[in-house]
Order: C-alpha cells, then sequence, then structure tokens
C-alpha cells in the first residue's frame, strides 16, 4: 500500500480528548482508502484503548467528509494483494486494524459522512454504535471487482441485519444510503450531513459518564453472549456483574443520586 510520504499527515489520527479517543482515518484525496499504514496506526490506536484506563470510549470517524473507500484500488492494481497470499508474505495481523478477530473492551463508535464502500463497511461492522450524516453512503462492494469481502463481512453482515438483505448487499454490491441503512439496523442514527461527529461525541460524553466498569462489563458480556443460548450465559452474566455490583464505583452511583450531584466515578 502507498504511504503518504509527508510524515507530518500521517493517514491516521489519534487524539485523546478527556476520556475519549478519537481515531480519524486521514487521506481524503482518496476518499480515505486504506493503507498499510492507516491499518497499522489503527491497530496501536486499539491497543492504546484496551490498555488505557483513562480512556472510556472510542470514536472512528474520516477526515474530509468522507468516512473511508476501502481499499486502495490504485495500489491494488500495481502490487495485487492475491500475489502476497501466493508468496506468503500475507501478514495477516494488518486485519487487526479493520477490527477482524480482534475486538476492543470500551465502546467504539462510528461517525460517517460520506462514502463507507467495502472495507469501509467492513470496518463499521467492529464498531458497537453507528452514526451517519444523511447522505452517507453504505455497501460491500467487494464481489464488483471480483475480491472478497476479508474485512469480515460474509461472517459478520448477515449477523448484524436480516439474512437475505446481507445476501442481497454482499453478492450484488449494492450500495445503500443512510436512511435505508437505518431501516436494516446496519446504523442507528441518521443525522443532518456534517454533524455525525458532533453526534457521536454527544454519545461519547454520555458513555464516559457512566461507570467504566459498568460500561465495560455490560460490552463484555453483550459480546461473550454472542450466538450462544441463554442458559449458557447466565453463570458468566453473574460473575461478571457481581464484580462491578462490588466496586467502590457501584457505591458512588447510587450516594450520588442520593446526594443530587454528578457521580466522580474512578474505575475501581
Ligand atoms: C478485503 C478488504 C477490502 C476490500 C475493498 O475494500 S475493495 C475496494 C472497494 N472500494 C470501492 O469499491 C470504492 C471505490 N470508490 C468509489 O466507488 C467512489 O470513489 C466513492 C463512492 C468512494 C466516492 O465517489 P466520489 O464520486 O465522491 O469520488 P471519486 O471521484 O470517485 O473519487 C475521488 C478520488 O478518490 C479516489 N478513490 C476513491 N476510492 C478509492 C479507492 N478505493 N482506492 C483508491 N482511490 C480511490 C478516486 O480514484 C479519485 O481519485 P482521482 O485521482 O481524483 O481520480 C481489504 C481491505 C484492506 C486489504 C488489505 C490491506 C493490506 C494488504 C496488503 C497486502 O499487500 C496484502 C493484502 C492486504 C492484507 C489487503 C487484503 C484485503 C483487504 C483486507
Amino acid at each position: 500500500m502507498p504511504e503518504t510520504a509527508d510524515t507530518s499527515s500521517p493517514d491516521c489520527l489519534v487524539e485523546q480528548d478527556g476520556h475519549k479517543l478519537i481515531v480519524t482515518m486521514n487521506r481524503p484525496e482518496r476518499r480515505n482508502a486504506l493503507s498499510s499504514q492507516m491499518l497499522r496506526i489503527m491497530e496501536d490506536a486499539w491497543d492504546r484503548v484496551n490498555s488505557d484506563p483513562e480512556i472510556r470510549v472510542c470514536i472512528l470517524t474520516g477526515a474530509g467528509g468522507f468516512f473511508c473507500a476501502g481499499m486502495d484500488l490504485s495500489t491494488a492494481n500495481e502490487k495485487p494483494p492475491g500475489d502476497s497470499f501466493e508468496s506468503g508474505d500475507f501478514d495477516p495481523t494488518i486485519l487487526k486494524g479493520l477490527l477482524k478477530g480482534f475486538r476492543l473492551t470500551k465502546p467504539l463508535i462510528a461517525a460517517v459522512e460520506g462514502p463507507a464502500i467495502a472495507g469501509g463497511t467492513e470496518i463499521l461492522q467492529g464498531t458497537d454504535i453507528r452514526v451517519a450524516g444523511e447522505s452517507a453512503k453504505f455497501g460491500v462492494a467487494e464481489a464488483r471487482w471480483s475480491l472478497y469481502p476479508l474485512g469480515g463481512s460474509a461472517v459478520r453482515l448477515p449477523r448484524q441485519i436480516p439474512y437475505t438483505v446481507a445476501a442481497e448487499l454482499l453478492l450484488t454490491g449494492r450500495p445503500i444510503l443512510a436512511p435505508e441503512a437505518k431501516e436494516l439496523g446496519l446504523i442507528g442514527h441518521v443525522v443532518p450531513d456534517g454533524t455525525a461527529l458532533a453526534k457521536a461525541h454527544e454519545l461519547a460524553d454520555m458513555i464516559a459518564a457512566n461507570g467504566p466498569l459498568a460500561v465495560q462489563a455490560i460490552l463484555k458480556t453483550m459480546r461473550d453472549s454472542e450466538g450462544k443460548h441463554e442458559d449458557d450465559c447466565w453463570a458468566d452474566d453473574a460473575k461478571v456483574g457481581a464484580a462491578v455490583f462490588k466496586s467502590d464505583d457501584a457505591k458512588e452511583g447510587p450516594r450520588a443520586f442520593l446526594e443530587k450531584r454528578p457521580a466522580q466515578f474512578t474505575g475501581k
């Protein structure tokens, strides 16, 4: 993948704002098409989210009014990814940046403007809460170019939206606009163009103000119980819940309510 030569403008920007980490895909001239530099920076950002207790929530967005146009097709034309599979050079750890085979332990909110095509819609499926401007465009276009959605969509999309619609989107590569994506439940909010990031911050602030142990425990149970029978989930649910109830924060929450003041959670 070509890297941006100007190191003062990396392919992905990472900034912390209080308890929030904001990750911005940053190749607007290529509609934020993925580069290996971008994917490696994202990988580091995900590790930072999971390991830094100060970070309670993360936002993924794109620069310039675009989310992500997927794999860089100009690079793929010059150096077909298939060659690296054949030569054995393929390094599957690159897929961690796309949140494939790796999940954050803190909530991740997608703020989408413009195109989120192929790899763009693939990474979206690794996020928890999704906000989009009304003209945002989604799609899993890989089959149109005789490529495979290696970002995980053949597995994830049928689990996240109705089977027949997932099959249609994956097999036709047909793009959909934000209102249809909301109707399908692929995204949760459609907002006026240009305001997706502001809405994502609003939701992130609400999450960051909550008890971090409770938030992370809820997310853990949501993830761990995916696809399991309910009866096989209650033992872990009880264990994870008990750990939250035993925390100092679980005493601070009710106390703050009674004292009519905002809670001061410490994550302990
Ligand atoms: C499998 C995983 C994902 C695959 C894919 O994503 S396939 C890519 C599919 N993408 C598309 O189909 C989108 C194409 N673009 C469009 O449809 C439109 O451009 C748009 C709707 C996005 C925007 O339309 P617009 O009218 O606003 O703007 P335009 O005028 O069209 O565009 C403006 C400007 O931007 C350029 N542009 C747009 N999109 C792209 C693009 N995708 N690539 C390059 N350039 C783009 C356009 O040309 C214009 O430029 P201009 O100069 O002005 O003409 C893969 C995801 C990651 C892969 C791994 C990556 C790392 C690896 C490296 C290896 O060596 C081995 C393999 C691998 C691990 C690799 C494996 C596969 C992935 C996991």
